[in-house]
């Protein structure tokens, strides 16, 4: 996987012009992104980007990678992210990293949003891959008790035994979706929840998916909101 989230990253980092404001996600993928990012601005590309999380903004500070802020930015050119899930109506999950609240800002904030993700991340039906959910602490008992009302089977998320804390110094709390079929109203039900800040499904966000696959990277436009892929193959 290690290798198509490399690939996928690489291609990523071919959408970047001289010039552009850029989002910069959190994760894994991202960090092959921030890599090959580096190298390009090493070798005179000028662009300023905008760090979703402290890792992100550590990495990418360290590589050389010129930063600012959103208030700075306003409107990003281009933003460029990892998923943990996208299924074929262009929705994701996000979050597993924690960044799930900056990240979401930043892309609600972009003119283009390109995801970039190994081919484990492809599903037909979001919810394997547990929902995070980030919540103010004052409210946390109130939540899990309302989330176990709604059969979510909420975890709060844990860290070295510790409660998991945002970059915003908020928790966690990971939910079970799989049994769940309407994911928008069920995203609207949980954005009622006094307390709940932000989930990490990212709904009419992701424009362009690119998708390590093997040696190969697959690209899924999103031309209008819930039409299904066209898919180009590119050997890179
Ligand atoms: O949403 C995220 C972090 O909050 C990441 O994009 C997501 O967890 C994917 O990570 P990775 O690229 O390491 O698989």
């Amino acid at each position: 996987m290690e290798l198509e989230k490399k690939k996928a990253a690489e291609e990523a980092v071919k959408w970047v012009k001289n010039g552009m404001v850029l989002g910069l996600g959190t994760g894994s993928t991202v960090e092959f992104m921030i890599q090959a990012l580096a190298k390009l601005v090493a070798k005179g590309l000028q662009v300023v980007g905008v760090p979703s999380s402290e890792r992100t903004k550590e990495l990418a500070g360290n590589l050389g990678i010129p930063l600012t802020t959103l208030d700075e930015a306003g409107i990003l050119d281009l933003n460029i992210d990892g998923a943990d899930e996208f299924d074929s109506n262009f929705r994701l999950i996000k979050g597993g990293g924690g960044a799930l609240l900056r990240e979401k800002i930043i892309a609600f904030n972009s003119k283009v949003n390109l995801i970039i993700a190994d081919s484990t991340k492809q599903v037909e039906k979001l919810g394997k891959f547990k929902l995070p959910i980030e919540v103010i602490p004052f409210a946390k008992k109130g939540v899990l008790m309302k989330l176990e009302h709604m059969n979510l089977h909420p975890v709060l998320r844990l860290q070295s035994g510790k409660p998991f804390t945002t970059d915003e110094n908020n928790l966690v709390i990971d939910v079970d979706i799989f049994a769940i079929e309407d994911v928008e109203a069920l995203n609207h039900t949980l954005m009622e929840i006094p307390g709940v800040v932000e989930t990490g499904l990212f709904l009419n966000l992701a424009d362009v998916i690119l998708m390590g696959k093997d040696s190969k990277v697959l690209v899924f436009e999103n031309n209008s909101v819930q039409t299904s892929f066209r898919v180009h193959t590119k050997n890179t």
